[in-house]
C-alpha cells in the first residue's frame, strides 16, 4: 500500500537563525504517517482460540475478555472505581487489568501531552491495549478522561470489530463536585491559569 500525502509538507516556519520546525498542520500530517508507516505486514493468525484461553484464564473458566472503558471529568472518581472493581473481580478469580490514564501516561504514552491531537494518540494506543488485554480473556478496565466522543467510539470499534464487548461508564460527577475535591490541584491550576486544556 502506498501513503502519499496530497499536499505537501508546506507550512514550515523558518526560525530567525535559519531552523525550521513543523506547524501545527505539518504536526498533525507527521502524525498521520507515522500512524500507518508500517507497509508489507501481514496479519499472522493465532493458533490458540479465545475459549482455549478463557479455559485457562482465571479460576472461573470461560473466556471474559471485555473492555469497560470509565469516562468522565479529572476527579470524578474514575480511578476509584476503577481499581475497586479490579479488586473486586480478581478476588472473584475473575482476571482483570486497570488502565489508568496516569500510570499509562508514566510508560507507554509518556511523550504525550494534552492536546487533541495527544489525547486522540493516548486514546487511540489504549484502544489497542486494551484490546490485546480483551483478546487474551482480561477484563480491561479503562480509566481515561478521553474528553472525544468520536475517539471513545473509536476505542468501541476497535475492540467490537473483532467480537470483543465494550462498555463505556461516564461517571457523571458535576464539575463543581470535581473541583471541589480538586485532589491533584489541577483545577487550581486552571482556575489560576497556569494549565491550559492543551497542557
Ligand atoms: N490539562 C490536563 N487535562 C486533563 N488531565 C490532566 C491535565 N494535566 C494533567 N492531567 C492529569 O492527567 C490525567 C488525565 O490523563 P488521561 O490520559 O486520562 O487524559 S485524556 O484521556 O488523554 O484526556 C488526569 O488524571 P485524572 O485526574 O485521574 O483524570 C490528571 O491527573
Ligand atoms: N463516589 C465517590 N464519592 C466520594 N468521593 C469519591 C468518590 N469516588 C472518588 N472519590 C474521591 O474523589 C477523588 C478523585 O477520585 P479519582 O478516582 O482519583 O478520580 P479520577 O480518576 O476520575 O480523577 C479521590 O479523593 C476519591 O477518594
Amino acid at each position: 500500500m502506498s501513503l502519499e500525502y496530497q499536499k505537501p509538507l508546506c507550512l514550515l516556519t523558518p526560525f530567525p537563525w535559519g531552523a525550521v520546525t513543523p506547524c501545527r498542520d505539518d504536526i498533525r500530517q507527521l502524525r498521520a504517517l507515522s500512524l500507518h508507516r508500517a507497509t508489507n505486514v501481514t496479519y499472522q493468525s493465532h493458533h490458540v482460540s479465545r475459549s482455549k484461553r478463557g479455559q485457562v484464564m482465571g479460576q472461573r473458566g470461560g473466556f471474559r475478555g471485555c473492555t469497560i472503558w470509565f469516562t468522565g471529568l479529572s476527579g470524578a472518581g474514575k480511578t476509584t472505581i476503577s481499581f475497586a472493581l479490579e479488586e473486586l473481580l480478581v478476588s472473584k478469580g475473575l482476571p482483570a487489568y486497570g488502565l489508568d490514564g496516569d500510570n499509562v501516561r508514566h510508560g507507554l504514552n509518556k511523550n504525550l501531552g494534552f492536546s487533541p491531537e495527544d489525547r486522540e494518540e493516548n486514546i487511540r494506543r489504549v484502544a489497542e491495549v486494551a484490546k490485546l488485554f480483551a483478546d487474551s480473556g482480561v477484563i480491561a478496565l479503562c480509566s481515561f478522561v478521553s474528553p472525544y466522543a468520536k475517539d471513545r467510539e473509536k476505542a468501541r470499534k476497535v475492540q467490537e470489530d473483532i467480537g470483543l464487548p465494550f462498555f463505556e461508564c461516564f461517571i457523571d460527577t458535576p464539575l463543581e463536585i470535581c473541583e471541589q475535591r480538586d485532589t491533584k490541584g489541577l483545577y487550581k491550576k486552571a482556575r489560576a491559569g497556569e494549565i491550559k486544556g492543551r497542557d
